[in-house]
């Protein structure tokens, strides 16, 4: 798949994952710039203030660690894990806590940091959960957020891209827990998912 075979100015070997990817998306190197203008972003807004990073399992992981290793000012991290897709492509719209906070949130300003905003069904219950236990404020910042597929509307702070109703991989972001440890996002061929 010779497009694969450069990406950005690393060549990546093997990035096509045996025929499995049809296009990239976003590279590495247009992520990382762009996690580094909302993280400055975040250092003007926040400064002063108390932060506490809220990531999202499993997808979030990328996001989280790049993202807040950008961010200058002091903060804490905590984790969620919470699923709506189990292994297929289309949220089921039942969100289920699989792992909630070790924090107590009350008073904080907490930041959810995720990989995705797509049907916004998920954000939208977490962001309800999270401001019924008391906190100062809570935003949200995203990777990517896919304008067209919303079925609930939802106030996003800090949105990397906003990219096309087309299912992607990579950056965190699994089909059925495969293609999560990709440095770039993705989409899948046809053939992957019965196609
Ligand atoms: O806007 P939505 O349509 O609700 O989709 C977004 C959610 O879907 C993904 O999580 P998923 O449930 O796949 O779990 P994962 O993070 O473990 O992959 C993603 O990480 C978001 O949390
Ligand atoms: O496009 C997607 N890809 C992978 N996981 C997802 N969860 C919501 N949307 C997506």
């Amino acid at each position: 798949m010779g497009q694969f075979q450069r990406i950005g100015r690393r060549t990546v070997e093997a990035a096509d994952m045996g025929g499995d990817l049809e296009k990239i998306l976003l590279t590495a190197e247009q992520i990382d710039a762009r996690l580094a203008q909302l993280a400055a972003q975040i250092d003007e807004e926040y400064r002063g203030r108390d932060l506490l990073l809220v990531g999202v399992l499993r997808g979030a992981v990328m996001t989280m660690a790049d993202l807040s290793r950008k961010i200058r000012i002091p903060l804490e991290m905590d984790w969620m894990a919470v699923s709506s897709y189990g292994s297929g492509t289309k949220s089921s719209g039942v969100v289920r806590i699989l792992k909630d906070l070790d924090t107590d949130i009350q008073g904080r300003n907490v930041l959810i940091v995720e990989d995705i905003i797509d049907s916004g069904l998920t954000l939208s219950w977490l962001r309800s959960n999270l401001l019924s236990r008391g906190p100062e404020s809570v935003r949200i910042a995203t990777t990517l957020r896919k304008p067209e597929a919303a079925k609930v509307a939802i106030d996003v702070d800090y949105v990397g891209f906003d990219i096309p109703n087309e299912f992607v991989v990579g950056y965190g972001l699994d089909y059925a827990e495969r293609y999560r440890h990709l440095p770039f996002v993705g989409t899948l061929a046809p053939h992957v998912y019965g196609g």
